[in-house]
């Protein structure tokens, strides 16, 4: 058990540098923090479960990812909340979509660079265990 919970440790001190590294993006900052009313007044009828980078670190300290699948699946919700959000034509949505679709490549290239698959592997194993 105490394998495990050093495991996790090693898993949260990753994920809070991969979600910093994404944060300082600044082509990322408009999902760095919940999304304000002021810029999208109608976002909150329409987007069911808002995610940002903000609320991931806070996800991390609170022990909510059990693996880097977790962690992807969060940033996939960005990514998705985005996408439905902004789904015209005109050049504010498209750049957001851009920047969404971006900001998930980088998130899974940024991962796999630097994630051992067999430790991803263990974390799957205790998230499966639990
Ligand atoms: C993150 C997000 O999904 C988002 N989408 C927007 N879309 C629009 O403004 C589109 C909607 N369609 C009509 C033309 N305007 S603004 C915006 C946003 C940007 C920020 O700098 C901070 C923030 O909190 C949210």
């Amino acid at each position: 058990y105490a394998r495990e919970e050093h495991t996790l440790r090693e898993l949260r001190i990753f994920l809070r540098e991969v979600c910093a590294k994404l944060a300082r993006n600044r082509l990322f900052f408009m999902f760095t923090k919940p999304v304000d009313v002021e810029e999208a007044p109608d976002y909150y009828d329409i987007i069911e479960k808002p995610m940002d980078l903000e609320s991931m670190m806070t996800r991390i300290d609170q022990h909510h990812y059990v693996c880097a699948k977790d962690f992807l699946d969060d940033i996939d919700l960005i990514c998705r909340n985005a996408l439905e959000y902004n789904p015209d034509r005109d050049q504010a949505d498209k750049l957001i979509r851009h920047r969404a679709c971006f900001l998930r490549d980088t998130a899974y290239a940024l991962i796999k660079a630097e994630m051992d698959t067999d430790f991803e592997d263990r974390c799957q194993a205790i998230s499966a265990d639990r």
